[in-house]
Order: structure tokens, then C-alpha cells, then sequence
């Protein structure tokens, strides 16, 4: 296993190519389940999320191949194949392979997901989902099985925005009988993407990126090719550490909509950030006024960016104040930071950070993939050499990290851990 280390201090400058969305592709992929024939998805993310569940398509019968960063998946010979173990606890999104196989096969056992720990994930919502579809769901043993006579369009209004209920929800519904509503639905634009492929497919949704999807069910659906939208987190992150250390860098192939909430707020600190269609171009490197952030559901901050940003608050002025209102305790990287020398304290689902703190660098540990990002970007702006174990949760979501880094000019370089790195890995 590699870590990544990281010399600080050195100015960025360049261009960085924003890859497929993490969050669209693990949706995408387990939705060619529900076609009869062959599904090509373009421009996916180079990262383990996707190679698992490529896998866990094969498990169950398809057939998959690559060409660079495009997919094709021909599910004809596909079976509701037991996953109860195994690949599926490796990431969060396994769980669309309950709401893809029941709308197929009317059955599915799926185990429980893995993804980033950061605190209590129900999935209470899918389930509400499912059952008032028709569906009898049960769970032995840390395994969600799934069993439907025939699958009923109905009104599901969710007690929590959920991103993985809307969408697990829009899986199961677009072959059942009739009409399905979801009411109070997550707006992200990784919705309106899975919609979009299913459309091609055949299925009948309508506003999907409003709060109210409407779907009317269809008989059969068919292979297409998509397109999938650029990871608007990969881009957070990058245009952040621009933020940080870059005199002038550009995010290319970014939907800058989708990163309002972001580029707002960073321009309340004080970082020049220029806008076209499709990139970004931001001049950072320089004084930073203290911000207060809350985190939101789509369009507000995403959660996904909260860990990434609280490192950069690490060098504003004064003080600011970081709430997560979705994961109230997604702040397992606060120890890290602080083993760098940033002073932050954790108060309830808030941080508070005191800004201008010099960065020292560390041996630290990312414990989750957003952890690992913001580890990433305090040790490009600290004193000296940072060290970070936990490549793993880092690969679930960035796509070349390493190289895309050292073509802005970073200095980073991995090397195998060593025993005493392994003992701080697992012990941590
Ligand atoms: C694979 C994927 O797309 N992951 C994203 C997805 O995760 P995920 O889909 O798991 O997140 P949700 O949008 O479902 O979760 C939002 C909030 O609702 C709660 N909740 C959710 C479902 C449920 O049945 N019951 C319930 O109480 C969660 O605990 C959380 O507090 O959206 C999160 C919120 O934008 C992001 O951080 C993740 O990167
Ligand atoms: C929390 C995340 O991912 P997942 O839901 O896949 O664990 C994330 O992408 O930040």
C-alpha cells in the first residue's frame, strides 16, 4: 500500500482536467441493469468506486468492457445473483443495485454499504421507498433482501432530502406499473443525470433537479449512450487548493453552476475567480478574508466540500465557523489538521477555526476520502514534508491525484508505507 507525501510551499500554476462525476457514475453504472441491451457510458472517472462496481455488474452476469474512460455494460444475460457480502461493502453505492435489481428482477439480496464513516447513514428512506412501491423488504444478517409480486406506482414523499433514496427510488419506480411522485426529492445534479441516461433509455421522468419527480412507468427499457456530467467535488476541490497556493490555475471541463454555492463564497474571501461555459480560472495565493459556511442540500455548500475548505480557513484572518448540517460529525480530519499545528475546535456539528495558523508538516492519516483531500491541501500549504496514509479512501474519488497535482507544479511523490505507517494506519 502507498502513501502520499507532499512537499509544501510551492506555488501552483496550470491546468487541471475535471473528471466524470463519482456520484453520477456509481448511480450510472448500476442503472444499465435495468436495459435489455448494450449501455455505453462516456467519461468515467479512473477510481476503485468504479472498478467495484464494474465487478459487481460482472458478478451478476453482465458483460462489461473499456475503452479509456468509456463503458459499455450489456446487461441481457444478467441474474438477481445474492450479493450479500463481499464487494458491495467496499462503497456507499452499492446500494443502487437494490433499487436496479428489484426494478428488474422484482428481487434482490444486497448487503448493507460500506462508503465513508462519517457517522450514522441510514437508508430508512430507500426502504420507505421501496415498500410503498410494493416491495416486502426485509434484513437478515446485515443483508437487505427484497421481494415484489409486481412493483405499484406511488406517491413517496421522503421525511429527509436524500440523495440515494431519490435516486434508488427512480431505479425501482420506472418499470413499475403506473405513476410514481416522489415528493421533498434531492435537487443535486447528479439526479438530473441518472434521469437523463434512464430517459434515454426509454423511462418517462419529469423533474428530476426539482423537488417533485414524476415518473410513469414503462414496459421495457433499451440500450443508449451517455454522457456523464463532471464531478462538481473534484472541481470544488481543485478550484480550493487554487485557492490556496495558485497564482493562476484553470479547472477545465467544470459546469460552473453546479459550483455557485463554492466560487461565492471563496470570492467572499477575497479569491479572484473568472468564469466561462465550461472552466474556471482562479487566482488565489493571496490574503483571505475569514468565512462562516454552513453546509446545505443542492444548491447550498455541498457536505462534500466541507473538509476540503476547512483547510484553507486554516490561513484566513480571524476566526470562521464551519457547520455540517448533514453529517453532523464528519470531522475526522480535525485531528489531522491539528497534528499540523491548525487550531480548530470541534463544537457540536460545528468547527471553529482560527485562521493564519502556520502549517507544520505531519505524518497524518485520511480516514475518509473528503479527510484525504483536505489533508492533501494543508500539506500543500504547510512548512516541510506531510505524509498521508489512507491512499485507499482517496482513490475512491479522485481520479489521478498524484498527476494531475504535479502538473500544477506540486511537489508530491507516493512510496510504500512503511511498518511504522502501517501500525499509525491501523491504529488511528
Ligand atoms: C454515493 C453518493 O452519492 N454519495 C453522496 C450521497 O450520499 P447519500 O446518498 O448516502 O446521502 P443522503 O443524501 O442520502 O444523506 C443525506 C442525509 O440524510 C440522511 N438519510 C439519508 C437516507 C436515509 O434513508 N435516511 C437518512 O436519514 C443521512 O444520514 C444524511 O444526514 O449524498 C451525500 C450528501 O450530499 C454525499 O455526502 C455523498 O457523497
Ligand atoms: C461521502 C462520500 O462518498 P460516499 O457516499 O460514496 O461514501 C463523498 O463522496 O464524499
Amino acid at each position: 500500500m502507498d502513501k502520499l507525501l507532499i512537499e509544501g510551499g510551492h506555488k501552483l500554476n496550470g491546468e487541471v482536467r475535471i473528471s466524470g462525476a463519482k456520484n453520477s457514475a456509481v448511480a450510472l453504472l448500476p442503472a444499465t441493469i435495468l436495459a435489455e441491451s448494450e449501455v455505453t457510458i462516456e467519461g468515467l472517472p479512473n477510481i476503485s468506486d468504479i472498478d467495484i462496481l464494474k465487478e459487481l455488474l460482472e458478478d451478476i452476469g453482465g458483460e462489461v468492457s473499456q475503452d479509456g474512460e468509456d463503458v459499455t455494460i450489456n446487461p441481457a444475460n444478467m441474474v438477481s445473483m445474492p450479493l450479500p457480502n463481499g464487494r458491495v461493502k467496499k462503497l456507499r453505492a452499492s446500494y443502487y443495485f437494490m433499487g436496479a435489481m428489484l426494478g428488474r428482477f422484482k428481487k434482490a439480496v444486497i448487503g448493507l454499504p460500506g462508503g465513508c464513516n462519517l457517522g450514522p447513514r441510514p437508508i430508512d428512506q430507500h426502504i420507505k421507498g421501496f415498500e410503498a412501491l410494493g416491495a416486502k423488504v426485509t434484513n437478515e444478517q446485515g443483508a437487505i433482501y427484497l421481494q415484489a409480486d409486481e412493483l405499484v406506482g406511488a406517491k413517496i414523499y421522503l421525511d429527509v432530502v436524500s440523495v440515494g433514496a431519490t435516486i434508488n427510488i427512480m431505479l425501482a419506480a420506472v418499470k413499475a406499473k403506473g405513476k410514481t411522485t416522489i415528493e421533498n426529492a434531492a435537487k443535486e445534479p447528479e439526479i438530473i443525470d441518472v434521469a437523463t441516461l434512464l430517459n434515454s433509455m426509454g423511462a418517462n421522468i419529469k423533474g428530476a433537479g426539482t423537488d417533485v419527480i414524476r415518473i410513469e412507468g414503462v414496459d421495457e427499457l433499451n440500450g443508449c449512450q451517455h454522457t456523464i456530467i463532471p464531478d462538481r467535488i473534484e472541481a470544488g476541490t481543485y478550484t480550493i487548493l487554487a485557492a490556496s497556493k495558485g497564482e493562476e490555475v484553470t479547472i477545465d471541463n467544470v459546469i460552473p453552476t453546479h459550483l455557485e454555492s463554492l466560487t461565492a463564497k471563496l470570492r467572499e474571501m477575497g479569491v479572484e475567480i473568472e468564469e466561462s461555459t465550461d472552466y474556471l480560472i482562479v487566482r488565489g495565493n493571496r490574503p483571505l478574508s475569514n468565512v462562516d459556511i454552513k453546509t446545505l442540500v443542492y444548491p447550498g455548500i455541498p457536505t462534500d466540500l466541507q473538509q476540503p475548505f476547512t483547510s484553507l480557513l486554516t490561513q484566513a484572518e480571524g476566526t470562521s465557523i464551519v457547520t455540517d448540517t448533514i453529517y453532523q460529525a464528519r470531522f475526522k480530519h480535525i485531528d489531522e489538521l491539528r497534528r499540523m499545528n491548525a487550531s480548530i475546535k470541534v463544537e457540536g456539528n460545528s468547527a471553529v477555526v482560527s485562521g493564519q495558523t502556520p502549517l507544520e508538516g505531519a505524518k497524518v492519516k485520511a480516514s475518509d476520502l473528503r479527510a484525504g483531500a483536505a489533508l492533501v491541501i494543508a500539506g500543500l500549504m504547510a512548512d516541510g514534508v506531510t505524509e498521508v496514509v489512507g491512499l485507499d479512501h482517496i482513490e475512491r474519488g479522485y481520479d489521478q491525484i498524484t498527476e494531475k497535482l504535479k502538473n500544477l507544479g506540486a511537489v508530491v511523490w507516493r512510496e510504500q508505507m512503511s511498518e511504522e505507517d502501517k501500525k499509525l494506519f491501523q491504529n488511528a
